[in-house]
């Protein structure tokens, strides 16, 4: 490894993306740090963690530039090829998941059909205020902030958003005051249409993971959406199977409704990447209805979830590496 690939691991294992324009030059390392929205205490820690490391590392002199520039979030679309296959669960649980691993993550709850975040974030009383133009996003489970297209609907008011009006919406939610988050997880609406082209075009989320069931026909419409996302150029991070195995609750037998193993078949196929497996499991629909999101506890829901979270982490911070 050269002494720059090292020095380079060195800085982005403590900075992360806050770090940019690394120069190593016959032991004179130096670089610039994006200390907006950090404390004063968080910007001395960082930097001198970062001084320390290097010299330990080697390096001669250590020249660290701070800046403040905005990071704008990155965005991570959850996206199913039909309604009902348990997209918004997983984006709850997926931000969950990511927030309890130590990521700091926000939500934006995208479908203009049916926004259901407020309800899964127990948060369905607290409305966003703004800052100005921008919305401040709400507190849901887990401390995770999110913002939803059903926040900016009047109570019981159907959304019938076409075109631009639901582009701007998007935006309002996308264009937030997100503070210190640097990842989003966008609960898309299922299909194709408006809201899925404004996202791609205007917002270019850095990766896209694909839920589906594993019936013949749910995995077709998740193939279409991959294909839209490829299209788009929007690398796809993976695919989760959702629903897959019934665990009766009375006898204990294991059954599988949907069939099993399609996803997983499906991706493999498809060269993409097979994220897990969530089962069909009445458990996480009373905790999702009661707001209470199942990646909060420590079942082995829990921590199927926290192992989608993990490799959709992973990717994040390896984009080119896949899913480990
Ligand atoms: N693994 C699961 N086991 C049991 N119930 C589930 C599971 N995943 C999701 N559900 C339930 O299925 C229903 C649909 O889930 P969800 O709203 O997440 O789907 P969706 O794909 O986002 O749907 P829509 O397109 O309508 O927004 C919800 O009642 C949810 O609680």
């Amino acid at each position: 490894m050269t002494d720059f690939e090292s020095f380079s691991r060195l800085v982005f294992a403590i900075a992360g993306p806050r770090a940019a324009g690394l120069k190593v030059d016959a032991g004179a390392v130096s670089l610039m740090l994006d200390v907006s929205e950090m404390t004063t205490d968080e910007r001395e820690q960082i930097e001198s963690r970062l001084r320390d490391e290097c010299e330990q590392a080697g390096a001669q002199s250590v020249r660290i530039m701070l800046t403040a520039e905005r990071v704008a979030p990155r965005l991570i679309a959850v996206a199913s090829g039909k309604g009902g296959v348990g997209k918004s669960t997983l984006s709850t649980n997926l931000a969950v998941a990511m927030a309890m691993a130590g990521r700091s993550v926000g939500l934006v709850d995208a479908d203009i059909y049916g926004p259901s975040q407020p309800r899964l974030m127990g948060a369905e009383d607290s409305k966003p205020e703004a800052d100005g133009k921008k919305l401040i996003p709400v507190k849901g489970a887990g401390g995770v902030p999110f913002l939803s297209m059903g926040q900016l609907a009047k109570p019981g008011q159907a959304i019938a958003w076409r075109g631009p009006m639901a582009g701007n919406a998007l935006s309002q939610l996308v264009d937030a005051h997100w503070g210190k988050v640097r990842d989003i997880i966008v609960d898309m609406p299922p299909g194709t249409g408006d809201i899925q082209l404004s996202m791609i075009q205007k917002h270019k989320p850095i990766g896209a993971v694909i839920i589906s069931t594993p019936q013949d026909l749910a995995l077709m419409d998740a193939t279409r959406a991959i294909a839209f996302f490829d299209t788009a150029k929007v690398p796809i991070i993976g695919l989760v199977e959702n629903m897959a195995g019934y665990l009766c609750p009375h006898c204990g037998e294991m059954s599988d409704p949907f069939g099993s193993g399609g996803a997983e078949a499906a991706a493999a196929e498809l060269g993409i990447s097979f994220l897990g497996r969530i089962p069909l499991d009445i458990d996480i629909r009373l905790a999702s209805d009661a707001g209470t999101p199942p990646a909060l506890g420590d079942s082995p829901i829990a921590r199927a979830y926290a192992e989608i979270a993990r490799q959709v982490g992973h990717w994040i911070d390896n984009p080119k590496a896949p899913a480990a």
